[in-house]
């Protein structure tokens, strides 16, 4: 990925996307919102985000993905900045670069991570000393799961994805997430759960973590990890595109040690043994030719980092 700062002054960060290893979704919440039991990991699939002082707001797309995002203030780049410059008293504009490795609306997180690294890059340009606290509110501002980029790592979240405790997670284990040719809208998995629950009648649990993954992760074992992955918006989602159901058992079925659809999908995730499982699972699923992509990742990896400063 090529980010070089083109701008006098410019800030870089680099973010990672995220998977939810297990999602537990409570009952719908009179503001809309869903109650939730999360734990999130962080993996290599990285964007950069680039902000330097300019003549008006402007968002420069580059990258493998550079072509899903919003180039306006829907960006929540921009709403990020704006929002720091906002609650900080700064009156200036910004040329934000947006370096798109992150597949858009995939259920990775992007635009999530994107808003976390332009609080942190806006921090760093205006000299800001904004701290751990104060970032963390403003990404909740933004959105329910744009504090979890701040950290990265792997960690819990409740509340409605926003509140943040550590988990430990012994050793790296390896993905591949499959990436579809169109994305899913998040509102719309939530409302077709929401829908589908209805219609079965079934009562919803408070959610809650299973302890089969804390096991799993505090034992770095890659193969109970993949035993332990459960997403209760994965019906939703196999609902809306049935062809993931197919992506997933292909996966599975070529030997992965465990397949999920990342959060509100579509992209699916797979765990493997190894780096070199990882490569032969890609090639076998290339060969089903049943996604538009495969990325190979590894997790956890650190949250948000400013890879060149104002003074580089
Ligand atoms: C599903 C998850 C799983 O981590 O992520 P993605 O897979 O989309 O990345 C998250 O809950 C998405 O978080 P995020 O994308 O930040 O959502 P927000 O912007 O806060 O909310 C978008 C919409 O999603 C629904 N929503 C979101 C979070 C939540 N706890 N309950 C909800 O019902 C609501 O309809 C809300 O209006
Ligand atoms: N910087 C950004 N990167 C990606 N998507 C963005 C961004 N800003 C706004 N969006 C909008 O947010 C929606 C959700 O994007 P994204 O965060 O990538 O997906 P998801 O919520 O599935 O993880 C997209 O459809 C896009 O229109």
């Amino acid at each position: 990925m090529t980010a070089a700062p083109t701008l006098p002054g410019t800030v870089t960060v680099r973010v990672p996307a995220k998977v939810n290893l297990q999602l537990h979704v409570g009952a719908l919440r009179p503001d809309g919102y869903h109650d939730l039991a999360t734990v999130f990991q962080a993996v290599s699939l990285h964007d950069e985000v680039s902000v330097a002082r300019w003549d008006g707001w402007q968002v420069v797309p580059a990258g493998t993905y550079a072509d899903g995002i919003p180039t306006d203030e829907d960006n929540l780049a921009v709403r990020a900045a704006k929002l720091v410059a906002e609650r900080c008293g700064v009156d200036e504009s910004l040329s934000i670069r947006i370096d798109k490795d992150i597949p858009v609306a995939g259920g990775m997180a992007g635009g999530s991570a994107d808003a976390a690294a332009a609080l942190l890059a806006c921090d760093q340009l205006w000299a800001l000393g904004l701290d751990r606290d104060e970032l963390a509110e403003m990404a909740a501002v933004l959105g329910s799961d744009v504090t979890f980029p701040l950290s990265g790592g792997t960690a819990m979240a409740t509340g409605r994805g926003e509140q943040l405790a550590p988990v430990l997670a012994r050793g790296t284990f390896h993905w591949v997430f499959a990436i579809s040719d169109e994305g899913l809208s998040t509102p719309a998995v939530y409302a077709e759960l929401d829908r589908m629950r209805e219609e079965s009648g079934e009562s919803v649990a408070e959610p809650q973590v299973r302890p089969d993954l804390m096991a799993a992760l505090r034992q770095g074992d890659a193969a109970a990890l993949g035993q332990a992955l459960h997403n209760d918006l994965e019906p939703a989602a196999f609902s809306l595109r049935p062809d993931l159901r197919e992506l997933r058992d292909a996966g599975v079925e070529f030997g992965a040690l465990g397949g999920i659809v990342s959060g509100s999908g579509p992209t699916v995730a797979f765990v493997t043994e190894s780096h070199e499982a990882a490569l032969d699972l890609s090639v076998s699923l290339a060969a089903a030719d049943l996604c538009r992509d495969l990325r190979r990742a590894k997790g956890p990896v650190h949250g948000a980092q400013v890879v060149a400063g104002p003074r580089d």
